[in-house]
């Protein structure tokens, strides 16, 4: 009988905090790709950010509630124990030697597919890895949304995913605005991320 390569999946993040759109992300692509595993990277320094992230022990721990419902995401902690700014490229590159035998798939948002050019050794993740991109809606971060498909590679793919309009800085400004009892917070993050966020009071 014929072994299928595995299919490793890679959803990297802020994660600052993980909301209903990442996991809505995370299920549509496990689906859709008969991903084996999906590893979901929480980002270590961003160096593509000019905003100083929340310490990533707060983020990691958020990750790990937010993605607990997912059987096949696997939470991975590498870009931050790694030192220096995090590039998807040494990630991928690390996976790959890892295992050789998997087939790699990276899913991102039209946000950075239109910010992709701009990335470390993006050329080279495209030979590393099969893109998959998911929409998000026109008027918030992933403006220009239908530009990225060939103005990055025609071999990018698309994730079949409803337009979900949040955003981790919208939920951020709503905290820091003390509206964080809005019926709104219960619908844009999972509630184990919502206490976590009230416990340890972030984002005032
Ligand atoms: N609503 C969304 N729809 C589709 N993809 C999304 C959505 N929100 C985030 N993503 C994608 O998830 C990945 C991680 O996003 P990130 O953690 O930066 O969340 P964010 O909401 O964009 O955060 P911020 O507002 O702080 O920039 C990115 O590839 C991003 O494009
Ligand atoms: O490698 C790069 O140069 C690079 C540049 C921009 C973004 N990324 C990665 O893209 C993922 C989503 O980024 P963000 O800013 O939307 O959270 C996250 O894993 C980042 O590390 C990676």
């Amino acid at each position: 009988m014929t072994q299928h390569p595995k299919r490793l999946g890679i959803f990297g993040g802020s994660f600052d905090p993980p909301h209903i759109a990442h996991l809505a992300l995370a299920k549509h692509a496990i689906a859709q790709f008969h991903l084996n595993e999906l590893r979901i990277i929480p980002t270590g320094d961003a160096w593509h950010k000019t905003r100083t992230l929340t310490a990533s022990p707060h983020r990691l721990a958020m990750t790990r509630l937010a993605f607990a419902e997912v059987p096949q995401a696997v939470v991975d902690p590498r870009e931050i124990d790694r030192q220096g700014a995090s590039y998807t490229f040494d990630t991928l590159q690390e996976l790959k030697v890892e295992q050789p035998e998997a087939d790699l798939y990276l899913f991102i948002g039209a946000d950075q597919a239109n910010a992709f050019k701009t990335w470390h050794r993006w050329q080279e993740i495209l030979g590393l890895a099969t893109v998959v991109v998911a929409q998000r809606p026109l008027d918030g971060q992933g403006g220009m949304a239908s530009q990225w498909h060939n103005a990055v590679s025609p071999d990018v793919l698309r994730l079949d995913m409803p337009s979900l309009n949040v955003s981790a800085t919208e939920i951020r400004a709503h905290v820091a605005q003390g509206t964080h009892a809005d019926p709104k917070m219960h619908a844009w993050l999972p509630a184990a991320v919502q206490h976590y966020i009230e416990k340890h009071s972030l984002y005032r």
